[in-house]
């Protein structure tokens, strides 16, 4: 359904039903994955054994993978992995699915179950790295096993990249591996990496779930601020010391909201493309938004969620001062984490924080950046964007919708803009409210039900990803 009906297109040929056996094995070799404490804590603090523990894991769970002859591995930044799999038809263009195998700490407290026990309570396996990202990584790696198990060779080429260090910017994993790609002039079709969801439950008028395929993904500045001044005796303190300077400085910063940036970028798509899915009024008023613009982007800031679709966000995350109770603290130092609009670039950002400051005793030192990523086509034309949607109509029959849209975090498929204009941020996963708050957060976890959804969705994308060209424009059943 949906392609073109071109000689050598065809749906997939290997139905995605799997034995019981092949089911409880792979929720097992999961819940391995998750067990394995692989803790990006700063870019020069990782958990090296456990990286290297896991790469030795995957090769034991995915035997097959390891041992085929048209598939190549290769170890790169020490812990990050390449796979090439060769296609019979080197005339189509390859693609690449991406993960990352590092996680965000995770202490012991607040969890239901311990972070790493990868145990399964009521139809959930629990821990860090179940939605970021050790799902992706294993789903996309059992699909490949399963098709491999089934005699299985992809037409059209595919990399399957797996970073180890995502969490702390990517620059020993990713960046590495696409620098090689592209000393090799390797050029993709597209990309498919974590991102955005299957949102279901996050607009109260919108019952049906939709699916955001992530075709931006926003900007980054880390900023450190900083303000010196002499030290001296707390019992005669001067009418100002650093912590009041800096501690004013970062309140302006959090009371200043940056602009609000609604009506431009994929924002103005997923609100176009989702306006029929909303009863009377909001479908007229999101059809409208040359007029209704101002009340929805109102609207829009008013859940932190929402906020950070519509403007460049500002965190205030670190804040150090002082080294003794009676001394006037020679210097107070500030963190802030900003997220770039898709509208914006960090030098604008950067002159709009310099002029809510307006304090000369406040130094700036940006110690990293990067612009907001190029939009990816969504178009009837745009082979990964229409062949996620297609797979997703297949396995998601009930999600109606699937819109471009704005990816708020950030993900390694930043470093491969260089290899294809095609980036597409997606998980095929169902998140509501609740469990978007377990990213990074505590209790985070997936059903068994849909981590095996998300090995079907793959095992189906890999084989629909064989088609020659552009599928068909959807008609959307009235
Ligand atoms: C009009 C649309 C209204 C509502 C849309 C619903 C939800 C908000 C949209 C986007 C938020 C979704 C996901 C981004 C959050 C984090 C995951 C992204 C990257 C992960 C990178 C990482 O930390 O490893
Ligand atoms: N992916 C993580 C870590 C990260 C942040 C900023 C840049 C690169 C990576 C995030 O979005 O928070
Ligand atoms: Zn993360
Ligand atoms: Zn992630």
């Amino acid at each position: 359904q949906g392609l073109k009906d071109q000689k050598h297109q065809k749906a997939p040929q290997i139905p995605s039903q799997f034995s019981p056996g092949e089911r409880l094995a792979m929720k097992e070799a999961l819940k391995g994955a998750i067990q394995i404490p692989t803790v990006s804590f700063s870019p020069e603090n990782l958990n090296t054994a456990a990286l290297a523990q896991f790469g030795e894991y995957i090769q034991t769970v995915f035997p097959t993978i390891f041992k085929t002859s048209f598939i190549q591995h290769e170890v790169i930044g020490e812990y990050s992995h390449l796979l090439t799999v060769r296609g019979s038809d080197p005339s189509l263009q390859p693609y690449m699915l991406m993960a990352h195998s590092d996680v965000v700490p995770a202490p012991d407290e607040g969890w239901e179950v311990p972070p790493f026990s990868g145990l399964e309570r009521d139809g959930f396996i629990h821990g860090r790295g179940t939605v970021d990202n050790k799902n992706s990584l294993m789903a996309i790696l059992q699909a490949l096993e399963l098709l491999l198990n089934r005699n299985y060779i992809p037409r059209r080429s595919f990399f399957i990249a797996l970073g180890h260090d995502e969490e702390v910017s990517g620059h020993n994993g990713a960046q590495k591996i696409s620098a090689l790609l592209q000393a090799r002039g390797v050029k993709l079709a597209f990309i498919v990496d974590e991102g955005d969801f299957i949102f279901d439950g996050f607009i109260p008028y919108l019952k049906k779930p939709f699916a955001i395929l992530g075709v931006s993904e926003k900007g980054s500045i880390n900023l450190r601020l900083q303000v010196n001044m002499s030290p001296g005796h707390s019992s005669a303190p001067p009418k100002e010391t650093t912590i009041g300077v800096l501690a004013a400085a970062v309140s302006r910063l959090e009371r200043t909201p940056m602009p609000n940036m609604f009506g431009r970028g994929p924002l103005k798509m997923t609100l176009q493309q989702l306006a029929h899915e909303f009863p009377f009024p909001a479908n007229i008023i999101l059809s409208n938004l040359w007029l209704f613009g101002p009340l929805v982007s109102r609207y829009m800031e008013r859940n932190y969620i929402t906020n950070a679709l519509v403007r460049t966000t500002v965190a205030l995350t670190m804040f150090n001062a002082g080294v003794k109770v009676n001394v006037i603290p020679p210097v107070a130092q500030a963190m802030v984490n900003f997220r770039i609009d898709p509208a914006q670039t960090v030098q604008e950002v950067l002159d709009l924080v310099k002029n809510i400051v307006a304090d000369d005793r406040v130094q700036f030192h940006v110690l990293t950046a990067f612009d907001p990523l190029p939009i990816s086509p969504s178009d009837s034309q745009a082979l990964g964007y229409q062949l996620l949607r297609q797979t997703i109509q297949s396995i998601f029959p009930e999600v109606s919708t699937v819109v471009p849209g704005i990816c708020i975090g950030n993900t390694d498929s930043r470093h491969y803009a260089n290899l294809t204009a095609g980036i597409y941020r997606f998980n095929p996963l169902y998140v509501t409210p609740q469990s978007f708050h377990s990213i990074h957060g505590i209790n985070e976890k997936i059903s068994v039900q849909a981590y095996e959804t998300q090995v079907k969705f793959l095992f189906e994308f890999i084989q629909n990803a064989d088609a020659d060209q552009e599928p068909a424009p959807h008609q959307h059943e009235l």
